[in-house]
This record gives structure tokens, sequence and C-alpha cells, in this order.
């Protein structure tokens, strides 16, 4: 093939760092595609054109940081797709590494796609509160019909090329050189008729059932979306699709665009994009950052198959890693293997038809032993006993003895004293918390706590072991809870002595919902089990055996304190696994809520026995009390530099906590009601209740409001001593 018969018109997009900004995807880098798409057209010796990305990348769409300019990004993107599409000569675009968004919507312009097979593609704009705004809400459902197209515009997800194949997104995949076999395709096609190539041209592909198809899905993205508006006008400009020409569709499409550009939701989700890359920034107080300590042949260790441990031995398993389960006895071992078991075949399942295979059959990737002499040989322990200090200082300092001088030591627990358990060892630079969620193979969340001794190192490495497992990992410091529960336990309690003003569980939980919470704190704690909670407070002194004989029922150590969950445990109220709790189940174990009148009358007479008059309590005070209880204990920790930012506070309410992330989490959310408003009400209600310590405006939130309001990214910045912990 001479090479005047192609025009490579373009080369783009990320590496984001290795193109000129301004050619990134703002106005003058679709000036250059269009320049080079009508001199493409203009030339007779041009007989095709084929559009590529560079370094092997084809496009992860518009810079992300560039949506406050919106005329400059989707909307005017798509005079340029459709200006691919009406060229008279092929065009053919060459996908490798991603398309994504933008990047997609301009492969659906070209009239022919070669993707290599290990490209990935998708419409991630819902992701960031948006939709795809350059006509891909038209053209991806002509192409691939209705339901597939739906699917991946409202949950953004990317889809792998071989998947793209089959779906029709693609005509072609390959594993050698991409480019060239565009270049081969396009030569074969010149000369044949484009209109049949031309999507804006074609119809909906027709289901039997279209509408009902519809209402069904609409139901279903409400139901999951709970206040976050992209998925349900993701789904309406798809609509538009099905019942109107390709132009009208289109005017719709931008009219839905405009709406999400402007609703706030785009921009928190913007934010919580760059922060959960942000925190994997991290740095010591010396300025040290290792990120890339490598251990791919690790031998690691899990100790204790309980829930906990069963989630991370599945999570390392799908990572790749060689892990050794640890138990005490043959009984709990064995229960403890069944439950991997199952969790690892539901997991291969999910897995079938892809390209990775789960290895959990060899016994050199997966062992179950009783055998403490294997821990000779481990390069990292996850410790997941259960949450007892005594007993883990009883295993770390056997740790210490039996394990190799450079193992990492790590601990996995909600809220235990990491210097405390770092104590029992001759290594406390190699003692590091790590914080999983329930359930561990799914929640994306890695909480990692530095002790005052942890080391660099020995953070870098917990860092590298959650990208390994695919988890957010964000390194705070070590207080009581950390950060994620440090912040939960003044939200939990408001919620609690809301009830004994005179609010019920059912309408306390359902303002958080409203707000976007997948679920409110009493379903929350129904889930969890009462019994943990209680166990805790027993261990503080709280209630119990160990409570001074005379202690005021509705005080502790001066401050006011609600006996509400223990009378409940009291009662074997459990939650879920015993049936009844905040909430009534079908059974033991069953998980249907219904609000139980036998916990109404008692918090009436609760309220009769300890003289608390009834009050109805309304929606914002639920919601304020709760939130902004919970955003001010975030205040203090970043005062006391337990965290080295709000980016790290949100981030892991966003994966760990159910924050909706079209509010952007707990301090995003704050600063966009405006801190003095936070602060007013934090006021209003520390004088009305001036017995709970936490609804005290924190002094850092009082400072902030002093300078003037300061906007989130400058927070830090007014801070004398920054992370001293870090
Ligand atoms: C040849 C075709 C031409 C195409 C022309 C496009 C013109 C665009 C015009 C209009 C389009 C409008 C709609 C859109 O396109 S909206 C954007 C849709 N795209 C996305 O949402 C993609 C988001 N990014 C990702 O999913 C991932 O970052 C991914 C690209 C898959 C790479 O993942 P990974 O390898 O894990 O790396 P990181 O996520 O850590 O990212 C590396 C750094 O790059 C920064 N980044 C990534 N994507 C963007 C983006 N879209 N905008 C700005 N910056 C981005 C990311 O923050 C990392 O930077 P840092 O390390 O500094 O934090």
């Amino acid at each position: 093939m001479s090479q005047d018969t192609f025009c490579v018109v373009f080369h783009a997009q990320i590496p984001f760092d290795r193109i000129p900004h301004q050619f990134k995807s703002g106005p003058m880098f679709l000036q250059a595609l269009e320049d080079g798409l009508k001199k493409a057209d203009a030339d007779p010796s041009v007989k095709a054109v084929m559009i590529c990305g560079e370094n092997g990348k084809f496009s992860a769409g518009a810079d992300i940081r560039g949506f406050s300019s919106p005329k400059t990004l989707g909307v005017a993107l798509g005079p340029i797709v459709s200006l691919i599409e009406s060229s008279e000569k092929p065009v053919v675009a060459a996908i490798e590494g991603v398309a994504l968004g933008g990047g997609l919507e301009v492969a659906l312009g070209c009239h022919y796609r070669v993707a290599h097979a290990k490209a990935r593609m998708g419409l991630p704009e819902v992701t960031i509160g948006l939709l795809p705004g350059a006509e891909g809400t038209q053209r991806l459902p002509r192409l691939i019909g209705v339901p597939a197209a739906l699917d991946m515009i409202t949950t953004g997800k990317h889809i792998p090329a071989t998947e793209a194949l089959k779906l029709g997104l693609v005509d072609e995949i390959v594993e050698e050189n991409t480019i060239e076999a565009a270049i081969r395709l396009a030569n074969k096609v010149i000369g044949q008729p484009l209109g049949p190539r031309r999507l804006s041209l074609k119809p909906v592909p027709k289901l039997p059932n279209m509408e009902a198809f519809l209402q069904e899905a609409q139901v279903k993205v409400k139901r999951q979306a709970r206040g976050f508006l992209a998925p349900e006008l993701c789904f309406q400009a798809v609509q538009a699709a099905t019942q109107r020409p390709f132009a009208e569709g289109v005017r719709r499409e931008r009219e839905l665009f405009q709406v999400l550009l402007s609703s706030g939701q785009a921009q928190a989700l913007q934010y919580a994009f760059f922060a959960e890359r942000a925190v994997h920034r991290w740095a010591t107080p010396g300025g040290i950052n290792l990120l890339f300590i490598i251990f791919d042949s690790i031998l690691l260790l899990s100790l204790g198959l309980g829930t906990m441990g069963q989630g991370i031995v599945t999570s390392l398993v799908k990572a790749n890693i060689p892990v050794v389960a640890l138990e005490q006895n043959l009984e709990y071992l064995n229960k403890g293997r069944k439950a991997v078991m199952v969790l690892l075949e539901r997991e291969a399942k999910k897995m079938e038809g892809g390209a990775q295979k789960l290895d959990f059959h060899n016994p050199a990737r997966l062992q179950f032993t009783v055998d403490f002499n294997l821990l000779h040989d481990v390069d990292l322990v996850i410790e997941a006993v259960f949450e007892n200090m005594a007993l883990k200082k009883e295993i770390f300092h056997k740790l210490s003895n039996i394990c190799k001088p450079g193992a990492l030591l790590c601990t996995n627990t909600s809220a235990l004293d990491i210097d405390e358990i770092a104590s029992a060892t001759s290594r406390p630079q190699q003692v590091i918390g790590t914080h999983f969620f329930s359930p561990a193979h799914v929640m994306r969340l890695l909480e990692i706590i530095y002790g005052r001794h942890t080391s660099p190192s020995a953070i870098a490495t917990a860092m590298q072991l959650a990208k390994d497992m695919k988890k957010v990992g964000v390194v705070v410091g070590n207080c009581f809870g950390f950060v994620g529960n440090r912040m939960m336990f003044p939200y939990v309690e408001q919620a609690v002595f809301l009830l004994e003003e005179g609010s019920r569980p059912e309408a306390v939980d359902q303002v958080l919902e409203d707000f976007g919470f997948k679920i409110g704190p009493f379903r929350m704690s129904d889930l969890a089990g009462l019994d943990v909670g209680w166990r805790s407070r027993k261990g503080q002194g709280l209630t119990g055996p160990s409570l001074p004989a005379g202690s005021s029922a509705r005080q502790r150590r001066g401050q006011r304190y609600s006996p509400l969950p223990d009378l409940l445990c009291e009662r074997g109220r459990f939650g879920q696994k015993t049936g009844k709790g905040w909430y009534q189940y079908e059974r033991a174990g069953g998980r249907t809520a219904t609000p139980d009148p036998w916990i109404h009358g008692f918090l009436s007479q609760y309220r009769d026995t300890h003289r608390i008059e009834t009050r109805y309590i309304d929606q914002e005070e639920i919601l304020e009390r709760c939130l902004f209880s919970l955003i001010n204990e975030g205040f203090a920790i970043l005062a006391e530099g337990i965290a080295s930012g709000p980016e790290h506070l949100d981030v892991i309410y966003l994966n760990g906590y159910g924050w909706p992330k079209h509010r952007g989490g707990p301090m995003f959310y704050a600063s966009t009601v405006g801190l003095p408003r936070v602060l007013a009400k934090l006021q209003k209600y520390s004088e009305a209740h001036p017995d709970v310590p936490k609804l005290r405006p924190s002094a850092f939130l009082k400072k902030l409001v002093a300078v003037g309001n300061a906007p989130l990214k400058e927070w830090m910045s007014y801070l004398s001593r920054q992370s001293p912990k870090l």
C-alpha cells in the first residue's frame, strides 16, 4: 500500500503527561482533529483514513479536569464525530489500550473498528456524573442493541475486546499490530458503500417487547441509583434513541448532558475520581515515598479463618498471591476451609470466560494448616483473629519469635492500638494495621495504619499489597477507631440519642437512606450484629460487670451515654443473626427488616422510665445531627494529623462505609453545604446537648470558617503542623 493512500490523522491521547496540555482534549486538540479530517477529505490522493492513538493507547476520553468548560468538551466533540461519519472515504479506528468516553465516541463515528485483543472499551461518563455527550447514547444502541448499550452506558463498565467483538462493537480483534490490521482493513474496503456503516442512519434494533423491557430497566436503574442522577438520565438518553430519529435523539442527549453538568453531582464524582488517585500519594515526614516494593513471590499467611479471614484469603487468591491459611485447631480449620472454598467457587464462576483463571486447588497457591511451623517461611502475615488485645499480643509475640527477620506482620483490627500490639514483638518497625472491611473479598477499602515505629518500607509494602488485591489503600495514623470507625462513632451515637428523644429506627434509617446511604445506621447495626459493639463497650468498662456500681444509667465519665443498645443485647436481640434487633426479621438469619412494635413499646417505656419527653424530630435534624457530628470528627482527625487530607477521609467513606458517591464524601459534602452552616448547626445542637462532646465544633472547623470558608483544597494549609504523625 502506498503511503499517500492514507492520512493518519491523529496521535492521541493518554498517557496525559506525555502530550502537551493544550492538546489533551481541549479546543486545540479538537480543532487539530477536525483540521486533519478535512484535509484528508480534500486530498484526492488520500483514499481512506485510519485513526489511532499514541504509544499503544487509543484514548481515555476527555481530560476530566476540563469539564469546567463544557462547550469545549462533550458537546463540541459531537459535530466532529458526525464529520468523521459523513466522510466519503472509509475511516477505520485502530483501538489499542483503552477507548473510553469521548475516545469510544470517536470510534463509533468511524466506519470500522479494529481492536487489539487486550484493549478495553467503555462509556464511563456515568461514573463521573455525566452521560456520553458526543452522540454516543444514540450511536451505541444502533450498533449493539438497546440492552447491551443500556448496560454499558448506565454502569460505565469497561469491557474487554473479546466481549466487544461478541457484541458487534468492533469488527475485528487482533493479537499483533493493530495499526497494520486497521490499514489492511481500510485498504480492503476502499470503494465499498459507506451508507450501511454510518450508525446515525441505522435504525435501533427492535426488541419484541421494547416497552416492557425499558420499563423494567428504568425501575432497576432508579432503584440502584438512590438519588444519583446520571444513571437515570443516561437511561433517558438511550430511551430517546428508541423513540426519536437520530437528530432529535442527539438534541435530547445534549439537554440531558447540560442538566447533569449543572447538577453538582458531576463535580462531586470528579472530585472522588481524583481523590482516589491522590490517596496513593503519601509521604513520611522526611518526604520518603516508597511505592515500588514488589513482592511477586511472597508466601503469605492468613491467621484466623473467621468471616474476615475467609474474605481476606479469597482476595489474596484472587490476586494470585500464594497463601497459607492457619487456624488454631482442626475443627475451625475445616469450617474455614469449607467457607473459603464456597467463596472461591463463586468467584471462579464469575470469572468464567475471562482471561484470568482462579488457581485454588493447587496447594502451591493455597494451603490450609494448623502447623505454626509454616510461619518460618512466610514473607507477610495477616492476623485476623477476633478483636481482643490480649489475644492479639500473645499472637504477635509468637510471630515475632517464629517469623523470619524480614517478614511483615499485619494485624486486621478495626480499632485496637497498633503500638500496643507492636510492643509485644521485637520488630515494631514491621508491624502495621490492615483494616479490611466485611465482606473482605468484596469491599474495596483497606485502611493501612502505621504505628509509632512502623517503617516507610512496611507502609509501602502494605500499599502495594492493597494495589495487588485491587483495593484502595489509605494510609492513616493510629488512634482509637482509626479514621473510618472514629468518624462513625458519633454518627451512630447521634442516631441512638435520636431514639431516646422520640424517633424510631425506621425513621432515622429512612432519612439517611434518602440521603443516599445504601443502608441506615440501625439496619447496618442489625447486619453487623449488636453484640460486636456490646463486647467492645464491655471491654471499655462502659457496661457489664466492670461498670462501677452506682453509675448513672445515662451518663458515663461525665458525658451523655445511651444504654439502649446494651439493653437490646441483654434481651438477646443481636440483630439479623437472632432474628431480632432494632427491627424484626422473618427468622434468625433472615434479611428482611420489618419495623417492630415491640421496639416502639420498649422505647416509650424507656422514655417514661427516664422521664424523657417524647418529641417529634424532623428530617433535617436527623440528617444534620448524624452527618455533622461525623464531619466534625473528621475535622478533629485532620487537625491531629491522623490523615493527610480531606480526600483521605472521603475515599475511606466512599469505599468502606457506603457514603453516596454522588455526594463526594463527607468532607466534600461539608464544603458544598458551606462550613459556616455546618458550624452554626453544630453550635446550635451543642448548646441543646451540652453533655455531648462530639457535637462541640472542632477548633479546626472554627478556624476554617474564621478565615472565610476556605475551599477544601486549601484546608490543610491552615494547619500549623501538617500530618505530625506521618
Ligand atoms: C483517538 C481518539 C480521540 C478521542 C478524542 C477525545 C476527546 C474528548 C472530548 C470529549 C469527551 C467527553 C466525554 C469523556 O471522555 S469523559 C472522560 C471519560 N474517561 C474516563 O472517565 C476515564 C477515566 N480514567 C480511567 O478510567 C483510568 O484512569 C484509565 C484510563 C483506565 C487508566 O487507569 P490506570 O492505568 O489504573 O491509571 P490511573 O487511573 O491511575 O490514571 C493515571 C493518571 O492519569 C490520570 N487520568 C486518567 N484518566 C484521566 C482523565 N480522563 N482525565 C484526567 N486525568 C486522567 C489519573 O488521574 C492519573 O493521574 P495521577 O497519577 O496524576 O493521579
